[in-house]
C-alpha cells in the first residue's frame, strides 16, 4: 500500500521539511488500536509517506518490498521480536511501543544490532509526553519517600498485566531507592490473599486495575510520615500517544543502535 500526504500535522510535532525527502514509514499492527491511530498519524504528517500497513496474517516482506526505511510496531509481546529482527536484518529503522520487554530481550536487540551500525531501535512502553514525565517525575521523587507503591489502570482488552509502563516506573524508583540507600517499603502483613498486595516488581508493589471505560492510567503513590504525594496520568485517547510516535520516527535514523524510552529525544 502506498500513499502520500499533503495534510498538515494535526498530531502535535513540529516538524519542518525544508524540502526535505518524505521518510517512508511501515507500520506493523495497523488493524490494532494503536495501529489504527498511527495510520492516521503517519498519513496526516507531511513529512512522512505512509508505505505499508502490515497486520496479522499480511506478509512481513511487504514493509521491505514497498522501502520503508522506518517501521512503527504495535503488535503484541509474543511477535514483536520476531518483527524487530526482521526490519534489522532489512535496514530498517523500528520504532517499538509493543510492550513486554525484559533485560534480556533487550539484550538481544542490542546483539542482533551489532553488525549493524546504521540501524536504529526504540523500544518505549509508552509514548505519552505526560506519561514520560510522570516516570521521571517520580524518579526524582522517590528518594525523600519512605514507601512508593503504583497502579495502572486500563481497558480490559489489554493481554499484559502490569503494564509496561508500570514495570519501567518501578524499576526507574527502585534503582532511585537503591541510590538513596532506601530500605524497603515498610509493610507489616503477614497474611493476605494471593495476589492482594500486587506483584513485587524490584521491591515495588504494582497493581493493575482493568475496567470497561478506561484508556490507560497510572498513579505512583509515595508515603513519608503525615503526608502522601500521588502523581498521576491519564490518556483519555490514544491521540495521545502520537506526538511522541511521530518524535520517534523523525528521529530514530540520527539515533543508531538501540534506545530505550523517549526521553532522550525530548532532550530529558
Ligand atoms: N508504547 C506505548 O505508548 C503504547 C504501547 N501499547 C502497546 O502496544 C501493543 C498493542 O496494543 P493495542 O494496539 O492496544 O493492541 P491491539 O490488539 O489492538 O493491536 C495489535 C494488532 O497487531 C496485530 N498483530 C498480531 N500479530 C501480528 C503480526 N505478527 N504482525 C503484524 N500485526 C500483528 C493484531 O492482530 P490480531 O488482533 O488478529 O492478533 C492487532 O491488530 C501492546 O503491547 C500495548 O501494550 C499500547 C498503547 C501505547
Ligand atoms: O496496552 C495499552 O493500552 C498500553 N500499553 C502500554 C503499557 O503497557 O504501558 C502503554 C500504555 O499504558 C497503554
Amino acid at each position: 500500500m502506498t500513499t502520500s500526504s499533503a495534510a498538515p500535522d494535526q498530531h502535535g510535532s513540529t516538524a519542518p521539511t525544508g524540502g526535505a525527502p518524505l521518510i517512508p514509514v511501515g507500520v506493523l499492527g495497523a488493524r490494532g488500536r494503536m495501529g489504527t491511530e498511527v495510520v492516521k498519524a503517519v498519513h496526516a504528517a507531511e513529512d512522512l509517506e505512509l508505505v505499508a500497513m502490515v497486520d496479522a496474517g499480511d506478509w512481513l516482506f511487504d514493509v521491505a518490498n514497498a522501502g520503508a526505511q522506518v517501521v512503527v510496531d504495535f503488535t503484541r509481546p509474543d511477535v514483536v521480536m520476531d518483527n524487530i529482527r526482521f526490519c534489522i536484518d532489512n535496514n530498517i529503522h523500528c520504532v517499538v511501543g509493543t510492550t513486554g520487554f525484559d533485560d534480556e530481550k533487550l539484550a538481544t536487540v542490542a546483539a542482533w544490532l551489532e553488525p549493524k551500525p546504521d540501524v536504529g531501535v526504540v523500544i518505549a512502553p509508552n509514548f505519552g509526553i505526560g506519561a514520560v514525565l510522570l516516570m521521571r517525575f517520580a524518579q526524582e521523587a522517590a528518594r525523600f519517600f519512605p514507601s512508593t507503591e503504583i497502579v495502572e489502570l486500563h481497558h480490559p482488552n489489554k493481554v499484559d498485566a502490569p503494564s509496561g509502563t508500570a514495570v519501567r516506573t518501578a524499576r526507574l524508583v527502585a534503582a532511585a531507592r537503591r541510590a538513596a540507600g532506601l530500605p524497603a517499603s515498610p509493610d507489616a502483613t503477614t497474611d493476605s490473599l494471593p495476589g492482594a498486595r500486587g506483584a513485587d516488581v524490584e521491591g515495588v508493589a504494582v497493581h493493575a486495575v482493568r475496567l470497561t471505560g478506561l484508556v490507560a492510567h497510572q498513579e505512583v503513590l509515595m508515603g513519608a510520615a503525615g503526608e502522601t504525594l500521588t502523581l498521576r496520568h491519564d490518556s483519555y485517547d490514544r491521540a495521545s500517544f502520537m506526538p511522541g510516535v511521530l518524535l520517534a520516527v523523525r528521529e530514530i535514523g540520527r539515533h543508531p543502535g538501540l534506545t530505550v524510552g523517549i526521553e532522550g529525544f525530548l532532550g530529558l
